[in-house]
């Protein structure tokens, strides 16, 4: 895979957002602020050290070669592993030692690489139970259907209808999770993931698997995430993609980092381009 002559008419203005960041670093505090990370199996260092900013209202992407630590990196980020040394802040607090239920309640929101739903509900039951996550509601009440419950379930079948119809979803809110379309399948999981009410989005590859119209629908969608004000975050091995659509590109190799910087900065690093290439010579042997 190459990482040259990506992009396109359509391409973010990467030198005012490049000078925007710039503007803001030091200025602004970061929503999201990952310092040193490390994450070792056995003898593996899946991150080894990294360090990034993140802030709302951006669009950042994560790239690096096969095995560079990137999902790792999220894993650790979102609670689903525990780093072997370093911090990450959210909103200003440490999150490394909370579980990723507390981490989503924060409103740090994610998807995932496989797509994970509740494959024998409803579309529509499937975005409701994402937002109970941040709803309390008392057992009596759901036992007796109080007024109370009642006008709670409603506000909620509402904001899940919301959050369908936003994601672009069109088909029958009953369907089964299981009897939906791939392409169908990655949107009701990024409806779900919005409906936590995050403040930020990690995106595990939201692109694979996508046929290209459905990539220019997903990304239209994260430009309107990014445009009610959510940071979004997300790993993607679809260069095209990354390049239109990132203000900011970080890039792993070895769990390290190896740039951090607008698509233009990054495309013509040495560093990048020998990493990529080095994988693509792996690929060959
Ligand atoms: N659960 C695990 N146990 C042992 N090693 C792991 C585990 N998860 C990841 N690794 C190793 O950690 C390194 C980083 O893997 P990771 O999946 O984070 O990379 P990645 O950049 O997300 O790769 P890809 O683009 O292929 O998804 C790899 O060497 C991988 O083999």
């Amino acid at each position: 895979m190459s990482i040259e002559n990506q992009g396109g008419a359509a391409a973010v203005d990467t030198a005012v957002a490049s000078a925007e960041y710039r503007a803001r670093k030091g200025e602004e505090q970061p929503l999201l602020s990952v310092r040193d990370l490390k994450l070792r199996f056995g003898g593996v260092k899946a991150v080894d050290g990294l360090t990034f900013d993140a802030y709302a209202g951006e669009i950042i992407s994560v790239i690096g070669p096969n095995g560079a630590g990137k999902t790792s990196a999220f894993n650790c980020i979102t609670g689903f592993y525990r780093p072997t040394e370093g911090d990450i802040l959210f909103d200003g607090e440490s999150i490394i030692r909370k579980l990723p239920s507390s981490i989503v309640k924060l409103g740090l929101g994610r998807t995932f690489q496989n797509v994970r739903m509740f494959k024998e509900m409803t579309v529509v039951d499937n975005v409701k139970t994402a937002m109970h996550a941040r709803i309390r509601q008392n057992v009596f009440d759901a036992i007796l259907h109080t007024p109370r419950y009642r006008r709670v379930e409603a506000q909620c079948l509402e904001d899940a209808r919301g959050w369908l119809d936003f994601v672009g979803f069109s088909l029958d809110e009953d369907l089964l999770a299981s009897q939906l379309p791939y392409g169908e399948q990655r949107r009701v999981e990024i409806a779900r993931a919005l409906a936590t009410q995050p403040k930020m989005l990690l995106l595990d590859e939201p692109a694979a698997g996508l046929n290209h119209s459905e990539k220019q629908d997903l990304i239209a969608l994260i430009r309107r995430i990014r445009d009610l004000g959510i940071g979004v975050v997300l790993i993607e091995h679809d260069m095209g993609l990354v390049m239109n659509i990132s203000e900011r590109v970080i890039v792993l190799n070895f769990g390290r980092e190896i740039a951090d910087g607008t698509p233009a900065e990054v495309k013509n690093n040495p560093l990048v381009i020998e990493a990529y290439l080095g994988a693509d010579e792996e690929g060959e042997s």
